[in-house]
């Protein structure tokens, strides 16, 4: 598997993959973001950080929980990430140091415009990760990633159904993505691997 996401990463800048996360694990984790939702915990999605964080449901509907750790299929999920932060490490010397995530709920509508997770020069988030939890996930429901080249920003390279175990991974600062308009309420975990970026003087605020 690890070895297999390495090589996608560097010949094409991205990698997916189907039955990459535990059934049993999803199964939890969906319990739980479904728990969030429900019961109202979910916090509407923004762009920007820091003092630029703002509502934008034009751009993104998702609503988000980071991962804290708060129950054990989030450690293992996080234990997980560790080890391939550890493998990245190791095979392509990026020197990431941390890995942050939420949880992201998308209602039926729901959508996120193409975007890159990071801006060139800011060398915060290197590599971004997406987690699909969502059983049974019908063809016709919408909701899939799209990645685009990154040289040319309209061509569609890969389009990815949001279904349980499926994980995908690429580059933050060159690979422009999308979510389509799911019919169906999706749920996912996306994350980034960073790298300590305080440049000249100007901390990186995380989030
Ligand atoms: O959920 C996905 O498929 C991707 C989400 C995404 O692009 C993001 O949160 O930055
Ligand atoms: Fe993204």
């Amino acid at each position: 598997m690890v070895p297999a996401l390495i090589e996608g990463l560097v010949k094409q800048g991205w990698f997916v993959g189907t039955d990459m996360i535990d059934a049993g694990l999803c199964q939890t984790l969906m319990q739980e973001i479904q728990h969030l939702a429900r019961h109202d915990i979910l916090d509407e999605a923004g762009i920007g950080r820091g003092k630029q964080h703002h509502l934008r449901k034009d751009i993104r509907g998702d609503a988000i929980h980071w991962l804290d750790r708060e129950s054990e299929a989030q450690r293992l999920y996080l234990e997980a990430m560790a080890y391939l932060q550890r493998e990245l490490n190791q095979a392509l010397y990026l020197g990431l140091f941390e890995y942050e995530a939420h949880f992201a709920h998308y209602p039926p509508g729901a959508f996120y415009q193409r975007h890159l997770d990071s801006f060139r020069g800011r060398a915060n988030r290197v590599i971004s990760t997406v987690g699909y939890l969502n059983p049974d996930w019908p063809s016709d429901g919408g909701g899939e990633m799209v990645i685009y080249a990154a040289d040319d920003p309209a061509r569609e390279l890969a389009r990815i159904p949001p279904s349980a175990g499926t994980f995908a991974c690429f580059l933050s600062e060159t690979v422009p993505h999308e979510v389509l308009p799911t019919r169906l309420p999706r749920a996912s975990i996306a994350g980034w691997f960073r790298r300590n970026a305080s440049l000249g003087g100007l901390v990186d605020p995380a989030r």
